[in-house]
C-alpha cells in the first residue's frame, strides 16, 4: 500500500474544517511528518494500526466531519496554499517533526506502561526498556552483568525491572517501588547497583543494603554475587553483633569492601562503636521498606534514621522496594528526598495473582490439626510452607508433624544461626519437605517452587497475608495457599477475603459483608496476637504442666499451658 492509499484510509470519512486553517496546516504537515516516521525502519509506529490510533487521539473530534470527501487532496492543497517561504516552512516542519516525534514517543511509553500496569510518579521518568538488550545499550551495561543475567536464566525484564532498573541507571533520582511478591525485585535493584559501582575500588561501602532478617540478607548477598560475578566485587554480610566480632570491624579493615548487606541493627551496633564507616555510601536500598519503617515494638525506625544520617555522601541516593507499602514510606520519602520518582506494577498492596487462594473454616484448634492432617492424606506435594503466629506454637505443631512420616522442621527466632542456616538449606535442598516458620521468614524469602503455603494461625494483617503467600507462586509460577480460620479470626477475614477476591479468587459474599473493624481493633491484632490452644491430640489428663524454669517447646515435646500468642518470632 502506497503513502496516499494510507492516508485514505486513515482519514476515512474525515474533512478538515476550514474555519481553523492554520490548526488544518499544522495537522497535515505533522501528517506528513507521521508518514516520514511510520516508514522509519525499527519505528514503534511502523505499522498502520499505530497511526490509526495516534491520529484518532490526537485530533480533536471537532475538526473531523463525517461527510466523505476527497481528504487526500484537501490535505495537499492546505500544505500548496503555505504562504510561508521555504526556509521558513522547512524550519516549522523541523520544529513540527520534533513535536510529534515527542508526541509519538510519550505514546509508545504510555502504552508499554499500560501494557505491564507500571504507574509512575515523578519529573524527567526514564521510558521502561523491555528487553536485557536494549538495557545493555542504553545504560552502558557492561558484558559481564548481560553474561550473567543470561546466565541466572533471566531472558527478559520482569515489568518492576524494564521500569526501576533505567530510574536506578539514570543520574539523580531516588526510588520508591511497589511489585508483587516474586516479582524480581531484588535484581530491580542489585543490576544497576553493580554497573553504578563498575569494579571494586577498596575505598570502603559504596553501597548498603537493609533489609529485616538475617535469612534475606544472606539470600541478597547471594543473589547479587550471582549478578557481579567476573567483578570481583567485595560484598560483605555482618553476621554477629558481639564484641567479640566488632574487634574484626575498623573502617580501616572495612576499605577493602564495595558492597554492604545487612540487618539494621547489626549496621547500628556497629556505628555505635565507630567501628562502621558509611560516609562513602552511594546507594542507600531499603528492602522490605514499609517493615523496616513499621512502628511500635521492636521496630527498626530509629535505625533506620542513625544508618540514613550516617551515610553522608552528598550524591547518596535511595531506593526502596517492598510488596506492600503503607503511608509511614510515603511520608518519609516525601520529607527526606529529592528527586523521588515512584514505581509501582498493578494494583497496590495486593495479593500476586499466581496463587489460588483458599480460606477454610476449621471450627477449632483440633480442627486445624486435622485438616493439615488431610491435606497429608490426599498426597502431599512439597515443598509446602506453614505459618504459625509464635515459636512456641512452631515447636508444638513441629512436635506433632514428626508422627505423621513427613520430613518436617520449625524455624524462627529461637533456633541458633547454625540451626536456621542448616534449616534453610535443607527446605532448598529437597531434603526438608515441610517447614513450619513464623512471621520471620513471610518476607522475601525466595524458595523455588513453594507449591502451598498453609496459614495454620490467621495472619495478623493483610499486608502479613500478602507476604506470606507470596512465597508461592514466585518467578512466574502458579501455587497454592489455603487460610485456616476459626470465630477468632474474624477481625482480618473480610480484608483477607477482599484481598483474594481482588486478585481474582472467589470467596463467600457473607465474608464480604462482614463489618469492618476499627483500626484501633486491628492494631491490637497486629501486636498481639488471639491466645489460641495449644496444638496437641493428648487427652487434656495427659498433658502435663511445665514445671516452673523449664523451657517450654523442645522438638516432639507436648506443652500443656496455654500460650498466650505473642507475634515476636
Ligand atoms: N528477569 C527475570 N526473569 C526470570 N526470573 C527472574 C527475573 N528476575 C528475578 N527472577 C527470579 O524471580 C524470583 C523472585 O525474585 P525476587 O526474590 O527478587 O522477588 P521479590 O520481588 O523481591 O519478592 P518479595 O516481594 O517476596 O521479596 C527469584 O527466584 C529470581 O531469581
Amino acid at each position: 500500500m502506497d503513502s496516499s492509499d494510507i492516508f485514505k484510509k486513515l482519514t476515512c470519512g474525515a474533512s478538515f474544517n476550514k474555519s481553523n486553517f492554520t490548526l488544518k496546516k499544522q495537522k497535515a504537515t505533522s501528517w506528513k511528518i507521521k508518514e516520514e516516521i511510520k516508514n522509519e525502519p525499527g519505528n514503534l509506529y511502523a505499522d498502520y494500526d499505530k497511526v490509526h490510533d495516534w491520529l484518532k487521539a490526537t485530533v480533536p473530534e471537532e475538526d473531523i466531519k463525517s461527510e466523505p470527501e476527497d481528504e487526500e487532496d484537501e490535505a495537499m492543497n492546505l500544505l500548496d496554499n503555505v504562504t510561508e517561504s521555504r526556509p521558513e516552512r522547512k524550519k516549522k516542519d523541523r520544529q513540527l517533526s520534533k513535536k510529534v516525534k515527542n508526541l509519538l514517543a510519550t505514546e509508545a511509553v504510555n502504552r508499554l506502561r499500560n501494557r505491564y500496569k507500571l504507574s509512575v510518579n515523578g519529573t524527567d521518568i526514564p521510558a521502561p526498556i523491555e528487553t536485557f538488550d536494549e538495557m545493555a545499550q542504553t545504560y552502558n551495561l557492561r558484558m559481564d552483568i548481560a553474561n550473567n543475567l543470561t546466565i541466572c536464566g533471566y531472558t527478559d525484564p520482569t515489568p518492576i525491572q524494564m521500569q526501576a532498573m533505567p530510574v536506578m541507571l539514570g543520574k539523580k533520582h531516588s526510588l520508591l517501588a511497589c511489585a508483587p511478591t516474586g516479582s524480581g525485585k531484588t535484581a530491580a535493584f542489585l543490576v544497576p547497583i553493580i554497573r553504578d559501582l563498575e569494579g571494586p575500588k577498596r575505598e570502603g561501602f559504596r553501597a548498603l543494603i537493609l533489609c529485616p532478617t538475617r535469612e534475606l540478607a544472606r539470600q541478597i548477598l547471594r543473589e547479587c554475587s550471582r549478578l557481579s560475578e567476573g567483578i570481583n566485587f567485595k560484598l560483605h554480610l555482618i553476621t554477629k553483633t558481639t564484641q567479640k566480632v566488632a574487634e574484626m570491624y575498623s573502617p580501616e579493615k572495612t576499605k577493602r569492601f564495595d558492597i554492604l548487606i545487612s540487618t539494621p541493627n547489626r549496621v547500628c551496633f556497629l556505628l555505635r562503636e565507630n567501628l562502621l564507616d558509611l560516609s562513602k555510601v552511594q546507594w542507600l536500598v531499603i528492602d522490605e521498606a514499609d517493615k523496616l519503617f513499621e512502628e511500635g515494638k521492636n521496630s527498626f525506625r530509629e535505625q533506620l534514621d542513625a544508618i540514613v544520617a550516617a551515610c553522608s555522601n552528598p550524591q547518596r541516593r535511595v531506593a526502596l522496594f517492598s510488596a506492600t507499602h503503607t503511608p509511614t514510606v510515603g511520608k518519609w520519602t516525601k520529607n527526606n528526598l529529592k528527586d523521588l520518582i515512584k514505581v509501582s506494577v498493578g494494583v497496590r498492596n495486593s495479593a500476586t495473582d499466581s496463587v489460588e487462594q483458599k480460606l477454610l473454616f476449621v471450627g477449632s484448634e483440633a480442627g486445624k490439626l486435622l485438616a493439615v492432617r488431610d491435606i497429608i492424606k490426599e498426597g502431599l506435594q512439597p515443598p509446602v510452607l506453614i505459618f504459625v503466629q509464635s515459636k512456641d506454637r512452631a515447636q508444638q505443631l513441629h512436635g506433632e508433624l514428626l508422627y505423621d512420616g513427613i520430613n518436617v522442621e520449625a524455624i524462627h527466632a529461637d533456633r541458633t544461626q547454625n540451626e536456621r542456616d542448616s534449616i534453610v538449606r535443607g527446605f532448598r535442598e529437597g531434603k526438608i519437605w515441610v517447614l513450619i516458620c513464623t512471621e520471620l521468614m513471610s518476607r522475601g524469602i525466595d524458595f523455588k517452587g513453594i507449591n502451598l503455603v498453609i496459614n495454620y494461625d490467621f495472619p495478623p494483617s493483610s499486608i502479613s497475608y500478602v507476604h506470606r503467600i507470596g512465597r508461592a507462586g514466585r518467578a512466574g509460577r502458579r501455587g497454592q495457599a489455603v487460610t485456616f480460620f476459626t470465630s477468632d479470626d474474624v477481625v482480618n477475614l473480610r480484608s483477607i477475603a477482599q484481598i483474594i477476591r481482588n486478585s481474582g479468587g472467589t470467596v463467600p459474599e457473607y465474608m464480604l459483608a462482614l463489618k469492618r473493624r476499627s483500626k484501633q481493633v486491628r492494631r491490637k491484632l497486629m501486636k498481639t496476637a488471639p491466645k489460641r490452644e495449644d496444638i496437641t491430640t493428648l487427652p487434656r489428663f495427659m498433658q502435663k504442666k511445665p514445671r516452673k524454669g523449664v523451657k517450654e517447646g523442645r522438638v516432639g515435646k507436648k506443652i500443656t499451658k496455654k500460650t498466650p500468642g505473642k507475634n515476636k518470632s
